[in-house]
């Protein structure tokens, strides 16, 4: 059966706008795209294999561009430079010029992004460092919160982080933690959006709530980076960390980044204090001295390949700014929700519920759906994939779609929904 045209078996029933077996929603997803700004810039993905690729939140696509800039690393830059590449092809500098080009999409000003390590790394040392600052203020500081629903490698980290510092960690609901940061507070951890349902956390009112009580914040922007706006200047976030690999499309393992605020970087005392972060690495000295500004986050040598691949991904970004992704960001999600409620409806065999909150203030740029009966989720991904309907499944029962509008058309969620609905069936 072809998915490209819309047909009537399984779905196309509810009140919502496919009692027309789905024409209705083909051609407004038709003027959508032909309305879009950014739906040129899809051009710039390696994406043309007839799929539609909902799984950016896990695994950005491949920029064009990428594959001629690692060529031209690999040939000249390390293939016929060598060693002096580390000057003169700036290998050196790259984690803060990295930096400072994702800076701008997560409202942060130069000089406090470095990119580096993997997302885990930061969280490590991100987390180590606040607590050390808050201890240093306050010893009677000792709890670490944590966002009960928190990516699993945050809460293992905290775990570790809070044993070595003296501290404690309780998880809490992220809703909760404005009303939940006190005087024992030292710092909260919190991703910016959850992984598994798509919630957007209220970075500002938790913020401002943990400066108010005195306590240290440390966000986990892995599912917003390149997605929405941030405003980590403007809200006073302390610490921030994220991965380049879903909405920055920097490709697999690609270099994570880590935000120090300007004021605090003087007293950021890493917990990972390698050579690269030393005030003169070259001196080789015997004691660590810590480099001033934001590459006191850095640890080691560089990944230099990967951090080709995410410097040359980000070029998009000098063309589109977040509010426009974030503007589309919103158009598909809430265009496809109304197509899963057309298309799948009640009648459907296996039933779906969005577990992503409906207001736009509380979503990110994913949508969730749980399966009813719950081990339906696992299968009917397969199939979907099959059909050329790339999402993910998170155990036990939900079905992932991640919305990247630098290359999701409109023509995309309309057709997920529709072969979802099939599948349901
Ligand atoms: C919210 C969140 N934090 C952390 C990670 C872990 O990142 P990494 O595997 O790059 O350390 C991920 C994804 O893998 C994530 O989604
Ligand atoms: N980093 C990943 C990987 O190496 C393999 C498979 C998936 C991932 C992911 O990024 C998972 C992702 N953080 C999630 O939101 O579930």
């Amino acid at each position: 059966m072809s998915d490209a045209a819309p047909h009537t078996a399984g779905g196309a029933h509810t009140a919502d706008g496919a009692a027309d077996g789905g024409q209705a929603l083909v051609r407004e997803a038709r003027a959508l795209d032909e309305a879009d700004a950014l739906a040129p810039v899809r051009d710039r993905f390696a994406l043309t294999d007839g799929t539609a690729y909902l799984d950016g939140n896990s695994l950005g696509a491949l920029p064009l561009p990428v594959r001629d800039r690692l060529a031209h690393v690999v040939a000249h830059e390390w293939g016929e430079l060598r060693i002096r590449s580390w000057s003169e092809s700036g290998w050196w500098e790259a984690p803060e010029r990295i930096g400072d080009r994702i800076a701008p999409l997560i409202g942060a000003a130069p000089g406090q992004t470095v990119v580096g390590d993997s997302t885990s790394v930061n969280v490590f040392k991100a987390t180590v460092g606040a607590l050390r600052i808050a201890a240093a203020d306050d010893p009677a500081r000792t709890e670490l919160l944590v966002d009960a629903a928190t990516f699993p490698t945050d809460g293992y980290i905290a775990e570790s982080a809070a044993r070595m510092t003296g501290c404690a960690v309780r998880p809490v609901p992220a809703a909760e933690l404005p009303g939940a940061v006190g005087p024992g507070t030292a710092a909260v951890l919190v991703n910016h959006v959850d992984y598994r349902t798509g919630e957007l956390n209220d970075l500002p009112a938790l913020t401002a709530a943990a400066r108010a009580a005195g306590a240290r914040t440390v966000w986990d922007l892995c599912h917003s980076a390149g997605a929405l706006p941030v405003g980590l200047d403007e809200h006073g976030v302390d610490f921030a960390v994220g991965c380049t690999y879903k909405f920055l499309n920097g490709g697999p393992g690609a270099p994570a980044f880590l935000y120090l605020r300007r004021d605090l970087q003087p007293r950021f005392d890493s917990p990972l204090p390698g050579w690269n972060s030393h005030a003169d690495p070259f001196a080789m000295a015997s004691g660590y001295t810590p480099a001033e500004g934001a590459l006191r986050g850095r640890v080691g040598t560089p990944d230099i390949l990967s951090m080709a691949a995410l410097e040359e991904a980000l070029t998009v970004w000098e063309e589109v700014t977040v509010d426009a992704v974030r503007a589309k960001s919103l158009a598909l999600t809430d265009f496809f929700l109304r197509c899963v409620r057309a298309y799948a409806g009640e009648r459907t065999a296996v039933r779906v519920t969005p577990l992503t909150p409906g207001e736009h203030a509380r979503r990110g740029s994913q949508v969730s759906l749980l399966c009813d009966p719950v081990d339906a989720a696992g299968p009917v991904m397969e199939k979907l994939i099959a059909r050329g309907v790339v999402g993910d499944f998170r155990r036990p029962g939900v079905l992932r779609f991640g919305f990247t509008p630098l290359y999701t058309a409109f023509r995309d969620a309309e057709r997920a929904a529709r072969v979802l609905g099939d599948v349901l069936a």
